[in-house]
Order: structure tokens, then sequence, then C-alpha cells
């Protein structure tokens, strides 16, 4: 399968949405799955992996983590993030950079009441990215928080929730034979996306 290629008069929000729905018919695990960069306070950067949960009705780009995360910290203070999606089976990357923000609690709600209960009750009990005794010590808070909560709905905590992430670059990558590949930049300007290729 190939996708479309860019072109200037594109929106590369759209282009995204088509390649995405491409890579998720080529039957590949996880599409959704994106890796997400962050800085510390000096300028060191991390990453780990992410899922897209959609998009915002601005059609911003949407996660959930845990609001007191090393990821949250750093989104926080420098209210930016790159993004990087791999779909091997299309031979393509798409690269975006942008502004964060949290999304507002009642989006949160939303989405957290679609997640299974397992994964509620994980996300209140686990105190993510700090040091924990024991793994044990999770499945065991998990399993008194189930008892406790009985059948009745669970709660988001008000530690865990969404980003949003407004992209102002987007790079679309086709991989070719003998490292030729096509790179293709939308940049937003006051006059909307300029579009730029890149030597591979
Ligand atoms: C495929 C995959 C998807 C993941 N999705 C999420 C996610 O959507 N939200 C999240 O908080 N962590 C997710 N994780 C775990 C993160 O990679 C990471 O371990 C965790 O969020 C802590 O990161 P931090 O300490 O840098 O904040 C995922 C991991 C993998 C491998």
């Amino acid at each position: 399968m190939t996708v479309r290629k860019p072109e200037p008069e594109l929106q590369p929000l759209d282009l995204f949405q088509e390649w995405f729905a491409a890579a998720a018919k080529t039957g590949m695990a996880m599409p959704e799955a994106m890796t997400l960069a962050t800085t510390d306070e000096h300028g060191r950067p991390s990453a780990r992996m992410v899922l897209l949960k959609g998009f915002d009705p601005a059609g911003r780009l949407r996660f959930f983590t845990n609001y007191d995360s090393r990821k949250a910290g750093e989104l926080d203070r420098t209210q930016r993030a790159a993004l990087l999606f791999w779909w091997p089976t299309l031979y393509v990357q798409v690269r975006v950079e942008g502004t964060v923000s949290r999304l507002p609690g009642e989006e949160s709600d939303a989405y957290f009441a679609t997640r299974p209960r397992l994964s509620q009750l994980g996300a209140i009990i686990s105190p993510q990215s700090r040091p924990i005794e024991n793994f044990q010590s999770v499945l065991d808070g998990v399993s008194h928080l189930a008892h406790e909560l009985g059948d009745t709905p669970v709660p988001r905590p008000a530690h865990w929730g969404g980003y949003a992430v407004e992209p102002d670059a987007w790079e679309f990558w086709v991989g070719h034979d003998g490292r030729l590949h096509e790179r293709f930049v939308y940049r937003r300007t006051d006059k909307g996306w300029s579009f730029t290729l890149l030597a591979p």
C-alpha cells in the first residue's frame, strides 16, 4: 500500500488522518502509539511512548497521562513537545512539533469514563514516575480500591488527565530504496502553512 504524497495545498492534519487510517488498514499493531519527547529545565531531552487518543474539537492531538509524572512536569513547564509516528508497514514516519496544554477537565472526565475499570483503578493508585517499594504494593493498592468501590463508578482523579498538542510543524517522511527518502515539511505561518522539501 502507498500513501498520498504531501502537496502545498493540502492541510497537514487531513493528510495525517489519511496516513493514520492507511496505517491502521495494514493491520500493524498500535498505529496510535507515538513517541513523546520533552525537555527538562536544563534542556535535557527524554522520550517515551504514549497513545494518541484522537483529536480535540480544534484538531489538536490528544493523549492522557498522570499529571504528576515526569513528562507532565516537563510539559507544564516548557509547554512544548515533539511527537513521532513510525509506520513500518507503509515505510513512512510523521514528526510533529507543537505547543502543549492541558485538556479541560470535562474532556478528561469523558475519556476517563470510557477506560477499562482496571486502567481507571491503576490511574488512581499508581504514582507514575516516582519510586515505589515494590510492584506488589501497586497491585495491592488496586485490589484494595476495587474492593472499596464495589460496583460504583470510578471517579477520575485530579492527578490524571489529557494534554493537547497544537502542531506548528509537521514533517511527512516517505521511505525509498537506497536511502533516497522524501521529506515534506509544513510550518505554521501567519498566512497558513508553508511547505518545504528537505533533503533525505
Ligand atoms: C505502547 C505504549 C503506550 C503507552 N501509552 C501511554 C499513555 O498513553 N499514557 C501514559 O501515561 N503512559 C503510556 N505508556 C507508558 C510510558 O511510555 C511511560 O512509561 C510512562 O508514561 C512514564 O513516563 P514518564 O516517567 O516519562 O512521565 C505507554 C507505553 C507504551 C510502550
